[in-house]
């Protein structure tokens, strides 16, 4: 089929296939796993998943696309949603099955974070997650306390995972190709990552890197007076970006 990429979803289709073998070959698919692809394109990644796979389950918004999905593939092997990712529901896969999901994808990068935001409300329910987004996106998951990229996505995405920066890809593998490099990382909820409401850390981390030169004592000021961040152990004096994901926890939790 023709498809002529549409930019307004996103769509970069890889089609380099050494890029393709080594994001299988890290994702390691198995006969047993519940697996879902978000924004399956073309199939690029589809194709090479399905093999290993006794099911596969692809959300695609494009609805020419889930056409084609629905004509090139065994349909007893791939269910095909049509939908945005942003408002489906993982844990609907994982009632089915009982087992942990796995979750794949190249994603479409105009809608990284707030698609990352939305997978945080399943953690419990996901065994990893494997994703292609644009480089610096995934410099700034990873990205170490003291670092330029750490930031409100690093402390958000560490609270619940621990994550990796795999392998970086250059724009040449894609079709048509997008001005950036992108690279693979995976994601793997933690066991028990430390009680904490969702609003509320997303609050604190937002007000606390309002404006990343000012010190907390600043930043923090509509939330928490000097005297209760000390009382907290957080100087006040520090930047947003000398604190540590589990002194981010803290101050959520006691945020009034
Ligand atoms: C970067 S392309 C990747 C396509 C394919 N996986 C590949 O690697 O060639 C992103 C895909 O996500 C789809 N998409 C965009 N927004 C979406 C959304 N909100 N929900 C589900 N799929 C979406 C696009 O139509 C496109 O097929």
């Amino acid at each position: 089929m023709k498809h002529l990429p549409r930019k307004r979803f996103g769509q970069n289709f890889l089609k380099d296939p050494s890029v393709l073998d080594k994001i299988i070959a890290a994702i390691a698919p198995a006969a047993s796993d519940i697996m879902v692809e978000i924004g399956p394109g073309m199939g690029a990644m589809t194709g090479k998943l399905l093999p290993s796979l006794s099911r596969l389950e692809v959300i695609e918004l494009d609805r020419d696309l889930v056409v084609y999905l629905r004509n090139t593939f065994p349909p007893e092997k791939l269910v095909v949603h049509q939908g945005d990712a942003l408002a489906f529901d993982m844990r609907s896969l994982k009632e089915q099955s009982g087992e942990k999901i796995r979750i794949v994808g190249n994603l479409p990068y105009n809608i990284s974070t707030p698609l990352l935001f939305h997978l945080l409300e399943f953690s419990l329910f996901v065994k990893d997650q494997h994703f292609m987004l644009q480089r610096e996106v995934v410099e700034r998951m990873v990205a170490e306390p003291g670092s330029k990229a750490y930031g409100r996505l690093s402390v958000m995405l560490q609270w619940q995972y621990d994550m990796d920066m795999l392998f970086i890809v250059p724009p040449e593998a894609f079709d048509p190709q997008p001005k950036v490099d992108s690279a693979v990382v995976r994601m793997i909820p933690k066991e028990n990552p430390e009680k904490c409401s969702f609003p509320a850390l997303e609050k604190t981390v937002t007000q606390a890197f309002s404006q990343r030169r000012k010190m907390l004592r600043n930043n923090l000021a509509p939330f928490f007076t000097e005297a209760e961040l000390t009382g907290l152990g957080i100087e006040p004096t520090k930047r947003p970006e000398e604190l540590s994901v589990e002194q981010f926890i803290r101050l959520a939790n006691h945020l009034k």
